[in-house]
């Protein structure tokens, strides 16, 4: 399985099933996308809790969608990604196919393994944007996935940081119409200096001078 990155800012999310999973996606994508639509028979208390407290960005519709049903809501919804998320195997099932028929994006949380294309794993995410790095165990350990999150939040902090001056910095040295081989390996050297790197923790003008040194050392300006 490979990771691609999707931007649903956009775009909505329909969440099928509002137990303790759904709720989990839900807010999570709610950080993301447009808006969440969450249609369930019953809803989690801190799903019903968090929508209350104002997060604008779930709806939710109590209905118990079945197989004969479901195209109906996703057609209606018109999401970019269905959530299938209830306890009910059938209807689930009926979601992913529905949804792939639909040319739509779906993840089924009840099922782990070998999928058809258009049918995602969520995996486990840490930011320091605008840096994000994923992790999956193919299905194998969720929990794996969480504990390896928690981790690498350590790893990469200041990676936000060094995103937005070696982007600056390569803008600026192609705007200068510097030879791109010598921009891509000085660009390459600041990503990887540890001077840069502490420079960041000492600020960003510090940061950018200790940059400008290891750009001299490839680029003559
Ligand atoms: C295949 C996948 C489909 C999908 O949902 O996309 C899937 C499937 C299943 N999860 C199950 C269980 C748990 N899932 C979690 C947690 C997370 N699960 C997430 C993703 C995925 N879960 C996808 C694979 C990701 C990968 O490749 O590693 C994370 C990373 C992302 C997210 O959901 O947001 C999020 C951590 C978020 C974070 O904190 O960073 C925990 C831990 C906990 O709750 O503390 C447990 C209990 C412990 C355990 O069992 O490991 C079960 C068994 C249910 C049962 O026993 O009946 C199934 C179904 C099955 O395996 O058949
Ligand atoms: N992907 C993941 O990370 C995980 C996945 N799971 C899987 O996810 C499934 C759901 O787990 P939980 O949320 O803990 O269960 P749950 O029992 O808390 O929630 C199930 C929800 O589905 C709703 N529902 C039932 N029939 C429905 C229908 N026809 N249409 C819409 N909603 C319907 C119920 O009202 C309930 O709110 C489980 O079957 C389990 O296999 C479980 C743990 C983690």
């Amino acid at each position: 399985m490979i990771p691609l990155y999707h931007d649903l800012s956009d775009e909505t999310v329909l969440v099928v099933g509002g137990g303790a999973v759904g709720r989990r996606k839900a807010l999570r994508f709610a950080e993301e996308a447009r808006v969440v639509v969450v249609v369930s028979p019953a809803f989690d208390d801190r799903l019903c809790e968090a929508v209350a407290e104002g997060d604008a960005s779930v709806e939710l519709v109590r209905a118990a969608p079945d197989a004969a049903t479901v195209p109906e809501w996703i057609d209606r919804v018109a999401p970019a990604l269905v959530v299938a998320a209830t306890d009910d195997r059938a209807v689930n099932a009926a979601a992913e196919a529905t949804a792939l028929d639909a040319g739509v994006l779906v993840n089924r949380t009840d099922v782990s393994g070998n999928r058809d294309p258009g049918s995602v794993v969520v995996p486990a995410t840490v930011a320091d944007d605008p840096v994000r790095v994923a992790v999956s165990t193919g299905g194998r350990s969720p929990a794996l996935s969480k504990a390896l999150r928690e981790r690498i939040g350590a790893e990469i902090e200041g990676a936000g940081a060094m995103a937005e001056l070696s982007g600056e910095l390569r803008e600026e040295l192609s705007e200068a119409g510097v030879d791109p081989m010598l921009r891509r390996e000085a660009i390459r050297r600041v990503v990887r200096s540890e001077g840069v790197w502490k420079g960041l923790q000492k600020g960003r003008s510090n940061a950018r001078r200790e940059a400008e040194n290891v750009i001299e050392e490839v680029v003559d300006r």
